[in-house]
């Protein structure tokens, strides 16, 4: 019998930075999040991060938290309800970090009978840090518990026709009566280093504006690549002006290189450069979290307006809206009516 098992990224269980701690203890141990060697990632991690940024997060958390909980998961577990009323086989929902886990529900799917598993990743780009990490975990957890389970991996949609428009109609939808004046793309951003691990050839992802544009084998593991396609897909969808729009990344931690242009510095040097209005998609995410309605919504705007900005658009990720319900639920049945197990996307 075939099911589906969606993955999100996680949340702290509540706003306490006790919590905070353990949440973020097990996302920054990953391997493919801080991807140094296990000694300097611990020394890193549990010898300095978790000592002082429990705290800033905890706090950060409490200004988005909802009576019912993380918006991340209660956005999540809505899109399940939702897209168990619209297909027809069953729909579990897990966490790669906290709770609910892809052991869990792994185990719920096999405790209603299924042995054919569409794994379903939420993010429509791929990278190590997101997608990597749960189809890794996903494929130890079968072969330890569940030998007989098949999995399939839902590819990434970041180019996918039908994510393309339900995103542009998202984003219409927000500013079409404002008269907006700039377009930001904000996607979650990671270590340059990351995009040279990913890069299947070992040569192509040079990271300098051009690598991106030239057609190779690589973008399939290329989330640099990824994000400006999907960038460019909406906006030739939505026919903006070459201009009035832009792709940053957001969220850097660490002095590393990240991926750029950064977001905070992107948003400044608009306002600075005499932009009133500005509106703000975030496409990395599929559903709003602390990366969103904090650091954009709270933090973006608040830069926007320092630095001469006057109307400031966030324009909220898909999380349950009717049409992405429906788009994920299509992509579903398709999988759920093959013969064969193979990816659909
Ligand atoms: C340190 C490395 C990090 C990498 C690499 C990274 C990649 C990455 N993350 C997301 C999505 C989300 N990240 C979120 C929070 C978050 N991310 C990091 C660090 C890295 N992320 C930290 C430390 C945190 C925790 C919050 C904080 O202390 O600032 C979230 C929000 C979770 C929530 O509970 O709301 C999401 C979602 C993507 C898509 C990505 C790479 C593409
Ligand atoms: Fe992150
Ligand atoms: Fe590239």
């Amino acid at each position: 019998m075939k099911g589906v098992l969606l993955v999100n990224l996680g949340s702290p269980k509540s706003t306490n930075p006790k919590d905070v701690k353990t949440y973020l203890g097990e996302f920054l141990m990953d391997e493919r999040v801080i991807d140094l060697p296990y000694i300097l990632r611990a020394i890193l991690v549990k010898g300095i991060v978790l000592n002082t940024r429990p705290k800033k997060s905890a706090e950060a958390y409490a200004k988005i938290w909802w009576d019912e909980g993380s918006p991340l998961i209660v956005l999540s577990e809505r899109l399940q309800e939702k897209i168990d009323e619209f297909t027809s086989v069953p729909i579990a929902l897990a966490m790669r970090y906290g709770e609910p886990s892809i052991h869990n529900g792994m185990k719920e799917l096999h405790d209603k009978g299924v042995d054919d598993v569409l794994l379903v990743p939420l993010y429509p780009q791929f990278a190590m840090a997101t997608t990597e990490t749960i189809v890794v975990l996903a494929e130890q957890l079968r072969n330890e518990h569940f030998p007989q389970m098949n999995l399939t991996v839902l590819p990434p949609f970041y180019n996918h026709p039908d994510y393309v428009t339900v995103l542009a109609r998202s984003i219409i939808e927000k500013i079409e009566n404002t008269d907006y004046e700039h377009l930001l793309f904000s996607y979650h951003g990671v270590p340059e280093r990351h995009i040279r691990k990913s890069d299947i050839t070992k040569s192509h992802c040079k990271i300098d504006g051009s690598c991106c544009q030239t057609p190779s084998k690589a973008h399939q593991f290329c989330y640099r690549h990824q994000c400006f396609e999907t960038t460019r897909l909406v906006a030739e969808k939505l026919n903006l002006k070459e201009g009035t729009y832009s792709t940053s990344f957001q969220s850097r931690l660490g002095f590393d290189p990240w991926l750029k242009p950064y977001t905070d510095r992107t948003i400044e040097k608009l306002a600075q450069n005499g932009i009133k209005k500005m509106a703000i998609a975030t496409p990395a995410f599929v559903s709003d979290c602390l990366e969103t309605l904090e650091e954009i919504a709270m933090e973006g705007e608040e830069i926007f307006e320092e630095n001469g900005g006057e109307e400031f658009t966030f324009i909220p990720c898909l999380n349950d809206r009717e049409d992405w319900v429906k788009t994920m639920s299509r992509w579903i049945d398709e999988w759920a009516h093959k013969e064969t197990t193979e990816t659909i996307v």
